[in-house]
């Protein structure tokens, strides 16, 4: 399997090998053992789904007390994935990674514990999948303004579609206070 250590430690890209024959292909889209020998050692405890219409884009979230490793990827469609360092004693603080996942490349990112996480779909839909590692809880999420000057993410589109909760994200400066630590 391609591990891809991104400039940002711990965000990494996996790519699975793809088998294909004339049936069609199979993949093994999670092992422990693999996943835990480049880096992912906390075990995953919620899969997530969703889907997404052309120019939607989800985030920026992440959660306060109860931060979310999770590892994503893509069955039905194109996506640019993005993965944000919001730990402010890290030396890597506020910068980003993007990637682009799709149906096709069946890329993984892996988006570490306490950083922000969002995508925007590129395709005319996208389902993106998601294995997280602590469970979702309600009242600690918290999230950034997707098109915040001092991140400066470099978005492929540039009128996304928002809930109206990701329209009125605050920025990085405004949430300083509640961004972790380490
Ligand atoms: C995240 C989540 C949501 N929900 C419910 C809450 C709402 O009634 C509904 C839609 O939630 P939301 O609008 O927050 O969904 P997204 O905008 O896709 O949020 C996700 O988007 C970005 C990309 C992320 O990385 C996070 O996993 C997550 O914040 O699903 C649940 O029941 N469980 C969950 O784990």
């Amino acid at each position: 399997m391609e591990i891809i250590q991104t400039s940002i430690p711990g965000v990494i890209v996996f790519a699975p090998p793809v088998f294909t024959d004339s049936r069609g292909y199979f993949l093994e889209t999670y092992q422990l053992k693999k996943y835990a020998e480049a880096g992912i050692t906390k075990p995953f405890v919620q899969d997530n789904q969703s889907y997404s219409v052309k120019n939607v884009l989800r985030g920026l979230h992440f959660q306060l007390r109860y931060p979310q490793g999770k590892l994503v990827r893509v069955t039905q469609g194109t996506v640019f994935d993005v993965a944000i360092d919001i730990r402010r004693n890290s030396p890597t603080f506020g910068k980003w990674h993007g990637e682009i996942l799709s149906a096709e490349n069946k890329k993984q990112l892996y988006v570490p514990e306490n950083f922000a996480h969002g995508f925007c779909v590129l395709s005319e839909s996208a389902e993106f999948l998601y294995k997280c590692t602590d469970f979702y809880v309600p009242g600690d999420e918290a999230g950034l303004i997707w098109d915040d000057p001092q991140l400066a993410i470099e978005w492929p589109i540039d009128k996304p579609i928002l809930s109206v909760k990701d329209a009125e994200l605050p920025t990085v400066a405004a949430s300083l206070e509640l961004l972790p630590m380490d």
